[in-house]
């Protein structure tokens, strides 16, 4: 029920901090073969140091690996479960999408409106 939207990386959440400041959650897909030190890499050394008005901030980041003994075809297998996070300032005015598109249905019904109004005349 945290969920704000869905990106090509993975699924993305709504989280508080401590201090009660907002957050947006990027978990990054597990399948996402980054290597990881080129996670690091590009987390550490550029995104974190990445600040410009007409960016969203990122605020942290989690990369933990868990090993776990899953079944499968009827055998315990050791596993390894990657869970990668990217936490960004937090803002609430949804999707770029929506608001694009909702403004080219406007500005499509306003010139259907004119052309039939048009034709009238
Ligand atoms: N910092 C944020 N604050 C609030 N909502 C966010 C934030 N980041 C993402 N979202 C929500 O999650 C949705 C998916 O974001 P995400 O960045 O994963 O998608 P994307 O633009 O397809 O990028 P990518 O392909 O890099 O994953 C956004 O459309 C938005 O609704």
């Amino acid at each position: 029920d945290r969920i704000i939207g869905r990106g090509g990386f993975g699924k993305v959440y709504k989280g508080e901090l401590d201090s009660g400041e907002l957050i947006a959650v990027k978990m990054l897909h597990p399948l996402q073969g980054l290597d990881e030190d080129l996670f690091k890499n590009e987390v550490c050394n550029n995104l974190l140091k990445v600040d410009h008005p007409n960016v969203i901030g990122l605020l942290g980041y989690c990369d933990e690996l868990h090993s776990e003994f899953v079944e499968h075809k009827g055998d315990n297998i050791a596993a390894k479960h990657v869970y990668r996070g990217l936490c960004f300032e937090y803002f609430p005015n949804g999707s770029l999408h929506k608001h694009l598109s909702g403004t080219m249905e406007r500005n499509f019904s306003t010139v259907f409106f004119l052309i039939i109004n048009f034709s009238y005349l």
